[in-house]
């Protein structure tokens, strides 16, 4: 099957709030993979990553888990390990079209899907917990009380992935990153309306943070060690060892 193509800002008019109705999800594998840099890599390496955590007889999480892109992947890779794969996400279009592709992708561990946001889901006997470009879509007040809940549900050792939009903490490397993304954009097949359009949709729903504050937040919320192991422009991927 191919993926259907992501023209849906390239139009002029008054894009509205960014969400993840059922326009989005028709297009999604195609959008997230011309719109973040590095995202096939991410979520390969996800993988790899992931079976080094599993432990037998726990679950990995995948939060705002969207088509099941890290699922499979960590599927693939922990599989013979007795673990359950777990995904989240509030939108039910994406999950409607998320239990199709794991029927069809056929994953031999087996795998739980709820909708429902991920700030009230129940957390538990979690080794692994993957985040691939959701906390950036959480309020700011809420982030901190979420990832306290996946560090209490986890042993020492275990491992959350965290992947995220990022902002640099010196101005002119921010608009400089940012400058070099929209180029990647561009390159990608968006018009100069398109990326400016999709800008105007995200702006406020979007919040990047800095990797430094990401790092503090998880230190804060019991986190005992983490770093970036991923970075293209202003897009890093964390992984933080409870
Ligand atoms: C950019 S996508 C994630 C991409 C996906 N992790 C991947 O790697 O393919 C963000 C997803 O998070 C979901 N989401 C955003 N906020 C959420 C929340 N509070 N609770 C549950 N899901 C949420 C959205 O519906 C969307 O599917
Ligand atoms: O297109 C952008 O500007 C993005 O920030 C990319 C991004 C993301 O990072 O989540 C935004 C929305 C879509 O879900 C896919 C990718």
């Amino acid at each position: 099957m191919t993926d259907s193509r992501d023209t849906l800002f390239d139009t002029l008019g008054d894009p509205g709030l960014f969400t993840f109705n059922d326009d989005v999800a028709g297009v999604f594998p195609d959008m997230i993979r011309r719109s973040v840099p590095g995202y096939s890599t991410v979520i390969a390496m996800t993988g790899i990553l992931a079976a080094r955590h599993a432990r037998p007889h726990t679950r990995i999480y995948d939060l705002g888990c969207s088509l099941g892109a890290s699922l499979m992947a960590a599927g693939k890779h922990v599989a013979p390990l007795p673990c359950e794969l777990v995904g989240v996400d509030n939108s039910s279009a994406m999950i409607t079209r998320c239990r199709a592709a794991l029927d069809a992708a056929g994953l031999a561990l087996p795998t739980t899907l709820i909708e429902g946001d991920i700030c009230d889901v129940p957390i538990d006997n979690a080794s692994v917990v993957i985040m691939n470009y959701t906390l950036q879509f959480v309020p700011l007040d809420a982030r901190t009380a979420l990832l306290r809940r996946i560090r209490e549900a986890m042993n020492p050792g275990d491992a959350l992935i965290l992947s995220e939009k990022i902002e640099l903490t010196e101005p002119a490397m921010n608009d400089l990153m940012i400058d070099h993304y929209h180029d990647f954009k561009r390159a990608q097949g968006y018009s100069d309306l398109e990326v400016a359009q999709k800008r105007q949709a995200l702006e406020n729903v979007l919040i990047p943070e800095s990797r430094e504050i990401h790092r503090e937040r998880l230190a804060h919320a019991g986190f005992s060690h983490s770093d970036v192991w991923f970075q293209c422009f202003n897009f890093a991927s964390l992984i933080a060892i409870a």
